[in-house]
This record gives structure tokens, C-alpha cells and sequence, in this order.
């Protein structure tokens, strides 16, 4: 049956308050407008960062919404304009805007795109600053542009990466969000040179994807640092080539790594969140030179803090978004790279689950086993 500009009614699961199970519903799906893509979202994954906004710890957390922003499906229909993809198209949805226009893209330093920012920091689309989603016309919120826990959403043209047909959805849904920050962080932002001394803070999937990125750039140590050991194993898989629990010491943890370096490392990179580390993964770096770069997401209220003279004597503070890749060039080079097994993305999978067991999901997040959860939207 087509459904080209008809309400579609499928399932979603919405997140009502803060911190309460999300719902499976009943949700009407409004067509797209002028600039804007429908998605049948096929598979999607859960990120941290939806479990952060869930618990009401982010600033731009807007109740009741509709999470998700790691994902992929096929295109259903396009609303008037859309030029760059058509109904069939195979696509990833990508928070981080990209399109081209703007002082942002037009810089050639960021891959922060400022086109549809403020609509989607408030869970609207930017045309006329309403949802696409409703209950019995009640409007649920978007997040992040992207909304992807729904058998299908809503996004703006320039927040849509065209993909090969060949890819497995279930696979690379994971090139929305985790894996491409972690290589990009390398890559793009630190550009980790070959034989640096590499220190990764946290061992989930964004910092395993560090560690994979700092190995393909050479780098001749990798320490991971976790207060879970039993990442360590997984984690050699990753390029780790060593390992510190910091809870085995009573150092603070940048002595303990500046110890075993010889002066510091010469890249770091926080992946957890957590401003006392992120403070940690700064102080460890060397004297003169030493970058640390800033991945995870704090909760609102939180704030860094150092000695200035931390920075004074050379190093570096850096923060990265999606891993600094510019979205719609650069997700469909990565879908490239992983069917030609030049980059990981299934080993990142742990969990398979579907649209109705999401809260069985978050739940696993919060054990050490899990990496990614893959969600089957139509199983
Ligand atoms: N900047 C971006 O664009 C971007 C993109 C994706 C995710 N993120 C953020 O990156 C962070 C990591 O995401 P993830 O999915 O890998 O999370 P995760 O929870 O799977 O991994 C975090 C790891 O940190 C470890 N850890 C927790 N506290 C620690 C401590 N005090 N010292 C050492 N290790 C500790 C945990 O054991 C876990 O292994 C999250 O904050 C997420 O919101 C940022
Ligand atoms: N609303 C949050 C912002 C959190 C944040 O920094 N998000 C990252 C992506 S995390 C993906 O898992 C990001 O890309 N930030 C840049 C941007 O949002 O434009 C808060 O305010 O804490
Ligand atoms: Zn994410
Ligand atoms: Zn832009």
C-alpha cells in the first residue's frame, strides 16, 4: 500500500518523563515537508548518550520524546526539494547535520553544521518549529534530529547519508554515532601520529573505536584504562596493548600513567563522561606537547577544571563531535571501508533484541558485557 503522503501510524517506543520505562505506542508519523526525508528505520543500536538524556541529566532533554540517533533503513518518501535522495534509498540518519551551506560547513574547520541545530536542540523540525510525531494529536518530541527508536521518523535532508545497498542495515547502524566518533576523535581531531603513546579512558564501544583507530594510525602503545577488568580481555581485540585499572592503585591515575611513559603520553582520550577523568586524561599527557581530547558526554551542571599551568607548559585540550567526520561525505565513506573490512563494526555488536525489548536494552548497557544492542524495528 503506498503510503506517500499519508499519515503512517507504526510503533515507537516513547520516553514519557525522565528515568520512567519507555513505552511501546501507537504513533502517527506526519509526511515529511518541504526539506524533509521519511525513514523506515530498520535497525537501530543504543548509545549512551540516549540513556544520558533519558535520565534527565541533559540540559536539551525535552519529555516525552522519542530517542534513538544510532540507526539505519530505506527511505519512504521525501517532501517537496529533496534532491539528493529518493524513496528506496538505503541511508543512515546523522545528528550532526551536514549541508554545505553554512558558516559552519563552509569553514573547512568543523564538521558542526548549523543549518538545523536550533530545531533540533529543541525536538522540532526547523520549517515550521512543530513535531512530526503525535499521539491521537498529542506532539511528541524529536531528539537529536533523528528519533530513531520508531519503526519510522522524520529528518531533515541535510541530516540523511545516502549509503550503498550492499550494507547490511543490522551492521552499519553502528556508523551513526559510536564507532565513527571513536576513529574520527583519532583521525580528525588528535591525528595521532605513527609511534605515539596512546591513552584511552573507558573501554566502551567509543573508546574501543579509539583504541582501533589509534592502532591503524600506528601507534606503538595503546593503554587502556577502565575501572572494569573485564573489558581488559575484549579489549586487546581493539589494539589495547596494555591495561590499568585504576581502582589497583592508590596514585591518582595521570601519575600512574605519566609514571609508566616516561613524562605522559602523547595523546589521551576520555570516554566516559566523567569530568574528574576527563581532568585525569589531561594531566597525564607530556609536558610540551601532550593533546587530550574530551568524547564523553557530561551531565548538565558538571565542569572541567585544571591548573592553567597544565596548559601553559604545553598541553593541549580538545573536545570532539561525531568524531569531527563531516556526516553525509563521510558516513557513506565509512560503510565503504567496513565492506571492505578495512574498519571493525560487527564485533562492536554484543546484543540483538527487538523494538519491544528496548528496556531489556538500556538494561544490558549497564553490564560490563555489552558493547552495542541492536534493536530489530519490524521483527
Ligand atoms: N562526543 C561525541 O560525539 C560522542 C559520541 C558518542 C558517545 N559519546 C559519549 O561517549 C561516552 C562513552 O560512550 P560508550 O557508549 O562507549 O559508553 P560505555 O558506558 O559503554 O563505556 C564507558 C566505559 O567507561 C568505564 N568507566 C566508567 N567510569 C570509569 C572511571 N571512573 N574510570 C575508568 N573507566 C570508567 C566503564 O566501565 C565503561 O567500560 C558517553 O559519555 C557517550 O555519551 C560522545
Ligand atoms: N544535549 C547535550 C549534548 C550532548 C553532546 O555533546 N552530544 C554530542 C553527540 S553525543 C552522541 O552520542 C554532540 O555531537 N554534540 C554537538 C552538538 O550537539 O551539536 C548536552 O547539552 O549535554
Ligand atoms: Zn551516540
Ligand atoms: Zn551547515
Amino acid at each position: 500500500m503506498a503510503t506517500e503522503g499519508q499519515v503512517i501510524t507504526c510503533k515507537a517506543a516513547v520516553a514519557w518523563e525522565a528515568n520512567k520505562p519507555l513505552v511501546i505506542e501507537d504513533v502517527q508519523v506526519a509526511p515529511p515537508q518541504a526539506g524533509e526525508v521519511r525513514v523506515k528505520i530498520l535497525f537501530t543500536a543504543l548509545c549512551h548518550t540516549d540513556a544520558y538524556t533519558w535520565s534527565g541529566k541533559d540540559p536539551e532533554g525535552l519529555f516525552p520524546c522519542i530517542l534513538g540517533h544510532e540507526a539505519a533503513g530505506i527511505v519512504e518518501s521525501v517532501g517537496e526539494g529533496v534532491t539528493e535522495v529518493q524513496p528506496g534509498d538505503h541511508v543512515i540518519p546523522c545528528y550532526q547535520a551536514e549541508c554545505r551551506e553554512c558558516k559552519f560547513c563552509k569553514s573547512g574547520k568543523t564538521n558542526l553544521c548549523g543549518k538545523v541545530r536550533a530545531a533540533t536542540g529543541v525536538g522540532v523540525m526547523m520549517s515550521d518549529r512543530k513535531s512530526r510525531f503525535s499521539i491521537n494529536g498529542k506532539p511528541i518530541y524529536h531528539f537529536m534530529g533523528t528519533s530513531t527508536f520508531s519503526q519510522y521518523t522524520v529528518v531533515h535532508d541535510v541530516s540523511v547519508a545516502k549509503i550503498s545497498p550492499q550494507a547490511p542495515l543490522d551492521k552499519v547502524c553502528l556508523l551513526g554515532c559510536g564507532v565513527p566518533t571513536g576513529l574520527g576523535a583519532v583521525w580528525n581531531t588528535a591525528k595521532v601520529e605513527a609511534g605515539s603513546i596512546v591513552a584511552v579512558f573507558g573501554l566502551g564501544t567509543v573508546g574501543l573505536a579509539v583504541a582501533e583507530g589509534a592502532k591503524a594510525a600506528g601507534a606503538s602503545r595503546i593503554i587502556g584504562i577502565d575501572i572494569d577488568s573485564k573489558k581488559f580481555d575484549v579489549a586487546k581485540n581493539f589494539g589495547v596493548t596494555e591495561f590499568v585499572n585504576p581502582k589497583e592503585y592508590d596514585k591518582p591515575i595521570q601519575q600512574v600513567i605519566v609514571d609508566l611513559t616516561d613524562g605522559g603520553v602523547d595523546y589521551s582520550f576520555e570516554c566516559i563522561g566523567n569530568v574528574s577523568v576527563m581532568r585525569a586524561a589531561l594531566e597525564c599527557c607530556h609536558k610540551g606537547w601532550g593533546t587530550s581530547v574530551i568524547v564523553g558526554v557530561a551531565a548538565s551542571g558538571q565542569e572541567i577544571s585544571t591548573r592553567p599551568f597544565q596548559l601553559v607548559t604545553g598541553r593541549v585540550w580538545k573536545g570532539t563531535a561525531f568524531g569531527g567526520f563531516k556526516s553525509r561525505s563521510q558516513v557513506p565513506w565509512l560503510v565503504d571501508k567496513y565492506m571492505n573490512k578495512e574498519i571493525k563494526v560487527d564485533e562492536y555488536i554484543t546484543h540483538s533484541l527487538t523494538l519491544a525489548e528496548i528496556n531489556e536494552a538500556f538494561d544490558l548497557m549497564h553490564e560490563g558485557g555489552c558493547l552495542r544492542c541492536v534493536l530489530s524495528l519490524h521483527a
